[in-house]
């Protein structure tokens, strides 16, 4: 898909990658309608990128991903505010925590929620003009983080929406590609910090940061923005879970049956045979 002239909503838009896929969409011409729940920096956020790519290109929309109210409005105001919506991007997220119902609601419930509500604005069967939903995931969607098991469910929760969601049988009706992408470590504010408060957390940083060293280091924002913007740009990826990390750059989980599950052979595709 080619960005100029299209609408994206991103969540969890007010800094680290949600900000970076944003900027970049603006960048070639998009418009884009930020979520966050933290208002004063979406607010700020919003105005940075105002001044610089014009106001018309850029609306702040304060939401809770957890608050089903929240979501549903924020999705019809950014399509009626701009008059479409071509791309959802499921972005806001929080790392481990004791209050892992939280960690649940906001990493996995919220992007079943986000993508279900993009199928309904986007999908061809719902009267829109498809598009393209790209879920957030993480590195830990396919390998374990020991460290955060919630997380990691969650993770790997939303790869494997992603890819079910990713089939020809969806897409065939909706018209809407569904991906994810898998970055590792990158430098956000999620990172912990090396010195932490209690021994127990700073168990955890040491574990951490070895194996994030071991990996090369962190990721820069940068790096995730750019295999973002050639998932965007290239139609042909759908149901496909993208890795980035340090070591190999930019690539594609493989998986059996092309990428796509199992075979299935929808109307369509039946109709071909
Ligand atoms: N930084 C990493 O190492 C890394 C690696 C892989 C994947 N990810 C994923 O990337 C996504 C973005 O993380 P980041 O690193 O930019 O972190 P971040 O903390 O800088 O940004 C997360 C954003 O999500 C927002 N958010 C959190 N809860 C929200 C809620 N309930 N409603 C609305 N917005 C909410 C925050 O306010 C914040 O602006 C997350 O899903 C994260 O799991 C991060
Ligand atoms: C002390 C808490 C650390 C929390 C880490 C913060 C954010 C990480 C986000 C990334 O999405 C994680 C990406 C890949 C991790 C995959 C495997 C890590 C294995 C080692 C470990 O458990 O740290």
């Amino acid at each position: 898909m080619q960005l100029r002239g299209k609408v994206a909503l991103v969540t969890g838009a007010a800094q680290g990658l949600g900000r970076g896929f944003t900027e970049a969409m603006l960048h070639r011409g998009a418009k884009v309608a930020l979520l966050d729940i933290k208002v004063l920096e979406g607010r700020k956020t919003t105005k940075e990128l105002a001044s610089k790519y014009g106001p018309d290109k850029v609306l702040f929309l304060p939401c809770d991903v957890t608050d089903k109210g929240q979501m549903k409005s924020a999705f019809q105001q950014a399509s009626s505010h701009f008059g479409q919506l071509d791309i959802v991007v499921n972005n806001a997220g929080v790392t481990e925590q004791e209050n892992w119902d939280m960690v649940l609601d906001i990493n996995l419930r919220s992007v079943i929620h986000g993508t279900l509500l993009g199928l309904d604005h986007m999908g061809t069967d719902k009267g829109g003009g498809g598009g393209l939903i790209i879920n957030i995931a993480s590195m830990a969607g396919l390998i374990a983080m020991f460290i955060g098991p919630v997380y990691t469910a969650t993770k790997h929760g939303v790869v494997g929406l992603s890819r079910s969601f990713g089939t020809p049988f969806h897409f065939d009706r909706s018209g809407v590609r569904v991906c994810a992408i898998c970055p590792t470590m990158t430098d956000t504010a999620i990172q912990p910090p090396r010195v932490a408060a209690t021994p127990e957390e700073q168990l955890k940083a040491d574990a951490h940061w070895a194996y994030t060293d071991s990996q090369g280091g962190l990721l820069q924002v940068s790096e995730v923005v750019d295999g973002f913007l050639q998932l965007v740009e290239d139609d042909s990826k759908n149901g496909a879970v993208m890795r980035i990390t340090k070591q190999k750059g930019v690539d594609y989980q493989p998986y059996g049956g092309g990428g796509q599950g199992v075979p299935y052979a929808t109307r369509k595709t039946r109709s071909k045979l």
